[in-house]
């Protein structure tokens, strides 16, 4: 009986394990844990990264990135508040050590969306997640994704699509993922992404309703 409390206690203050997604750009990484999000809010919270880059039509500060320049963003790094960052197609990016405490001092399932050079710095770090890569069925309909998206410049896509090519043969590497979905239907990416999470999710429904 104390021994369970312990360990429940010790469990609590541990949080639950956070959830990396990787994977090319135009993928479906937003598309996906935005639907995850939206089912389990009470289970999964978004880690809110910072970007140099400008805001897309719809998105929101401090929802969706934490919009900085690039002066305060490098201050910010150098002043060691980031667990990782990246320069990715032209801008910054980085996960903040707040970001990831904000969702973990709620509990819930910290969820990451981080490139590949975010993925490897990651690793180097204590924080344990699960990762999973999310991969387009083929790199002509990753094309078709990203410009039907129209979020990018022809530049800024053509950066993308090289980082993306470059993502797909490092995926490849043995242990990199603990799970590949391959977002081709959305149902069924989305049907697969919740199976693989299902242990994780009930573990922390369990822990919310025996606390
Ligand atoms: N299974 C799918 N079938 C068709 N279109 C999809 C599918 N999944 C996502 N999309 C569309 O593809 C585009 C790219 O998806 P999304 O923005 O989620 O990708 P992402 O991996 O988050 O990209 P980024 O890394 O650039 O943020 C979006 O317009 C989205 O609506
Ligand atoms: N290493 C990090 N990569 C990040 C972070 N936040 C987002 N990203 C990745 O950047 C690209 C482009 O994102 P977009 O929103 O401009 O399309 C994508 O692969 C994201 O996964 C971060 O904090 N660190």
């Amino acid at each position: 009986m104390y021994l369970r409390h312990i360990t429940r206690l010790f469990t609590a203050m541990a949080g639950p394990r956070p959830v990396v997604f990787s994977g090319p750009s135009g993928a479906g990484k937003s598309t996906l844990l935005k639907k995850l999000i939206k089912e389990h809010e009470n289970v999964f919270g978004f880690s809110v990264s910072h970007t140099t880059r400008n805001p897309r039509p719809g998105e929101e500060n401090g929802r969706d990135y934490h919009y900085v320049t690039r002066e305060a963003m490098q201050a910010a790094i150098n002043n060691g508040e980031f667990i990782e960052n990246a320069e990715f197609s032209g801008n910054l990016y980085g996960t903040s050590k707040a970001a990831v405490q904000a969702v973990q001092a709620k509990n819930l399932i910290c969820i990451l969306d981080i490139d590949m050079q975010g993925v490897k710095n990651i690793k180097k770090t204590d924080l344990n997640p699960m990762y999973i890569s999310i991969q387009p069925p083929s790199m002509e309909i990753l094309e078709k994704r990203l410009r039907d998206r129209n979020t990018e410049s022809e530049e800024s896509l053509r950066k993308r699509l090289h980082a993306a090519n470059v993502d797909m043969e490092l995926s490849k590497e043995p242990g990199m993922f603990d799970v590949v979905i391959v977002n081709d239907n959305l149902e069924d990416a989305y049907k697969n992404l919740k199976q693989a999470l299902l242990e994780e999710i009930n573990k922390v429904k369990k822990t919310k309703t025996s606390s």
